[in-house]
């Protein structure tokens, strides 16, 4: 793919990463992921705006080199000095001597400690510091710890496009615009519970920040352009303040049957109630899926056997992350299963523990569910559909 034009003299030279399927060791991509890098050409300077992951450093010199050459950029603007955005860092260094990177002060020492950037190639910018290319003009946005201690926002002035590198991103190589994919905010959904979730404050904050600025374009660093940006970012305003729908996410992993038993009979009831369920085994479900539905889910079911004197580990995984990401869920149940000790709802509270999520109710059955341990799943649906029905507070 070619650099594309966005507007007069800003282009994208980004990269389409179509077989990528897991990021951070972490998340799978079942659609890929794109390395969104912009290049802003004034009548005096020219800028790229963030870079690419290492390995396609090549690819991203050959689209610069369409509109201007490599050796005549003179700024680099550093959002964020995570390698999928800043790993082509010391190529561009390396094949153009004069130009300078900008980042913020924390992103200076970043840029020193993974990219070995000398302090004089750098320039420290402060939250509405402009430089001006000559017809365009870039005012940079401290947003601090999304999802980085350094990063910021660039906000080019003169065409009001926002470029706030992984802040409204979504793992996609494909479609170029935000209305070339219908379910566009599904994917953005599952990148803020994957990623910005845990720093929904900072997130709130820098929503605030950019509040009264004129946006018609938002650029991210993952994932489509949007040329609409109100519904992108009305969805962040939602996500970031803990709004949550009348949903339940169940998370379970069952080796004979019992536990999954237990959650379809459960979530049969909270179905019956009109309550929203989603229901993901551990053994197969994708992280980035769970990590979606965290993200307005009232109410967290986990049900896991005992193995070895505790629960599960796939269900320990899975409590741990819930407690990572920081879901806006304020309640949690939690049922098991054991052959002759049960250990497994006690090992998954002490990984939640320290977590807002207070335990709303609990199931311990031994080997299978029988005919009272229906009637207390009865009392259990019905506590939960209270919580997630009544507005939980
Ligand atoms: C590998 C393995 C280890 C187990 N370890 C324990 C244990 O330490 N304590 C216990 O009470 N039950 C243990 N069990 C029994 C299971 O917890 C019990 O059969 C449970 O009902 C299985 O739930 P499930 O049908 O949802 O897989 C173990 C079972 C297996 C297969």
């Amino acid at each position: 793919m070619k650099a594309v034009k966005i507007v007069e003299d800003v282009y994208w030279v980004g990269i389409k990463d179509w077989n990528r399927r897991i990021f951070d060791s972490l998340i799978p991509l079942p659609e890929g992921t794109s390395y969104n890098a912009y290049l802003v050409v004034g009548s005096e300077k020219t800028a790229l705006i963030d870079t690419v992951n290492p390995s396609f450093e090549r690819e991203l010199e050959e689209k610069i080199n369409e509109i201007a050459d490599v050796a005549d950029i003179d700024y680099i603007v550093m959002n964020h000095a995570e390698p999928d955005h800043s790993g082509a860092i010391p190529y561009l260094l390396e094949r153009n001597e004069k130009a300078i990177l900008i980042a913020t002060e924390k992103g200076a020492d970043m840029a020193k400690a993974y990219y070995d950037v000398p302090d004089e190639r750098i320039m420290v910018v402060k939250d509405g510091d402009t430089v001006s290319l000559g017809g365009k003009t870039l005012r940079f946005i401290e947003a601090p710890w999304l999802h980085w201690p350094e990063t910021m926002f660039t906000y080019l002035v003169e065409d009001k496009i926002l470029f706030p590198c992984d802040f409204f991103g979504a793992h996609l190589a494909g479609g170029f615009y935000d209305d070339d994919v219908p379910d566009l905010l599904t994917h953005a959904q599952r990148y803020f519970g994957e990623i910005m979730m845990p720093f929904s404050a900072m997130a709130k904050r820098a929503l605030q920040k950019i509040e009264g600025l004129e946006i018609e374009i938002i650029a991210p660093s993952h994932g489509p352009i949007y040329r609409n940006p109100a519904r992108i970012i009305e969805a962040y305003k939602k996500w970031s303040s803990g709004e949550t729908k009348e949903k339940v996410l169940i998370a379970y992993v069952s080796m004979w049957g019992a536990n999954e038993t237990m959650v379809r009979e459960l979530a049969a009831l909270l179905t019956a109630e009109g309550v929203d369920v989603k229901v993901h085994n551990l053994v197969s479900s994708d992280i980035g899926e769970v990590a979606k539905d965290l993200v307005d889910s009232r109410v967290i079911v986990l049900a896991a056997p005992t193995v070895l004197g505790g629960a599960h580990p796939l269900a320990i995984y899975a409590a741990y992350l819930v407690k990572a990401l920081r879901p806006p869920a304020k309640y949690a149940v939690i049922m098991g299963s054991y052959g002759w000790h049960g250990r497994s709802k006690d090992s998954l509270l002490e990984v939640l523990k320290g977590s807002n999520i207070e335990l709303l109710g609990s199931l311990e059955i031994r080997a299978r569910p029988r005919g009272e341990d229906y009637e207390k799943l009865r009392g259990l649906a019905l506590l939960i559909k209270e919580k997630v029905k009544g507005g939980v507070e």
